[in-house]
């Protein structure tokens, strides 16, 4: 069976994106993240103060898987950690009989605080799943034999409902040549590299090697890039307070491209102006990945793109223009 889930803006600046989930007999909305391996929820193991707002997994007892347990954290130091069942997990129509569901007994105060999220759905390889004394799979390596081709595609949208689909590449949802590269899964992750970046018209070359991360919200690339980027935009300044780079709202941005495969893959100038600030200016899309290495292009690198996740043998990343 193929599917299809809806992934839905949590806010109006696209902080994150919500995808319908029925795990047990619950309907839960869960962030879709291909930064990560673990498929967690509230449950109802939690204290009752901390779901309020959230939907959440109703356990069943006969369902835990004995003596696992499983601890998570993130890039901005928000986590999660608890119990696991195995349990009937849909998304889209496409079921995962047994699927390990890793049930929150405690989640940190930024998963608490956003009432929308009610858990996360790893896309990433499984290698990188915090189950213990025994790894689990991911969703989509759960349902990997059952599916049509062994992929799923991922249409985040700008300021609009989106999908992921699983199974099948949708013709309706992209225009040209799907642009297919070799995907680096050595380090878990969805990982590609660039060969140039482009600032409005004018290209530069560079290896740019980055992982794919739905899970995050802006574009996080080296120092230098940011600095040639923001040169670029007038009254653009590195703010710590805000804890990046900001601009005047009025400001005009030029498009950004990362040239992958041999082909630029563009990101509009409009994109990049993620949100408004406290301070009343505008928080910049393109922020520094503050040398950790590597580049992460999460939502605001995708947001324009349809981008096929295919686990063949060769595992292999499909860009076309939305
Ligand atoms: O680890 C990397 C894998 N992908 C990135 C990711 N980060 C989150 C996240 C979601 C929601 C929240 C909170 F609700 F604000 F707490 C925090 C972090 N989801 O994927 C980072």
């Amino acid at each position: 069976t193929n599917g299809s889930a809806p992934a839905v803006p949590s806010d109006q600046y696209d902080s994150l994106y919500l995808s319908p989930v029925t795990v047990g007999s619950s309907t839960l909305h869960l962030d879709f993240d291909t930064g990560s391996s673990d498929l967690w929820v509230f449950s109802s193991l939690q204290a009752q103060s901390s779901l309020v707002g959230h939907d959440y997994y109703m356990v069943d007892p006969a369902k835990e898987k004995q003596g696992y347990t499983w601890k998570i954290s993130y890039g901005d130091g928000s986590g999660a950690s608890g119990k696991v069942y195995a349990d009937k997990v849909v998304v889209g129509g496409v079921t995962a009989t047994a699927q390990a569901v890793e049930a929150a007994t405690a989640v940190s105060a930024q998963f608490t605080q956003d009432v929308d999220t009610d858990g996360l759905l790893g896309l990433a390889m499984s290698t990188l799943n915090t189950v213990k004394p025994q790894q689990q799979k991911t969703f989509f390596d759960t349902v990997l034999k059952q599916l049509a081709q062994p992929l799923f595609a991922v249409d985040l949208k700008y300021h609009a409902a989106g999908s992921y689909d699983f199974g099948f590449i949708d013709k309706s949802k992209y225009t040209g040549a799907i642009n297919y590269v070799n995907a680096d899964t050595s380090k878990g992750w969805w990982g590609v590299s660039a060969t140039a970046y482009s600032i409005g018209n004018a290209s530069t070359s560079a290896t740019v090697s980055g992982i794919l991360d739905t899970g995050t919200t802006l574009l996080y690339v080296d120092t230098p890039i940011v600095k040639a980027y923001y040169a670029k935009v007038k009254g653009s300044k590195m703010d710590n307070t805000q804890g990046g780079y900001v601009f005047p709202c009025s400001a005009t941005l030029p498009d950004f491209s990362l040239t992958i495969g041999g082909v630029k893959q563009i990101v509009p100038g409009k994109h990049i102006n993620y949100s408004p600030t406290s301070a009343g200016n505008c928080f910049g899309g393109i922020q520094t990945n503050d040398g950790i290495g590597f580049s992460i292009l999460g939502d605001i690198f995708l947001k324009s793109k349809y981008v096929i996740h295919e686990m063949g043998s060769t595992p292999r990343i499909g860009f076309a223009q939305q």
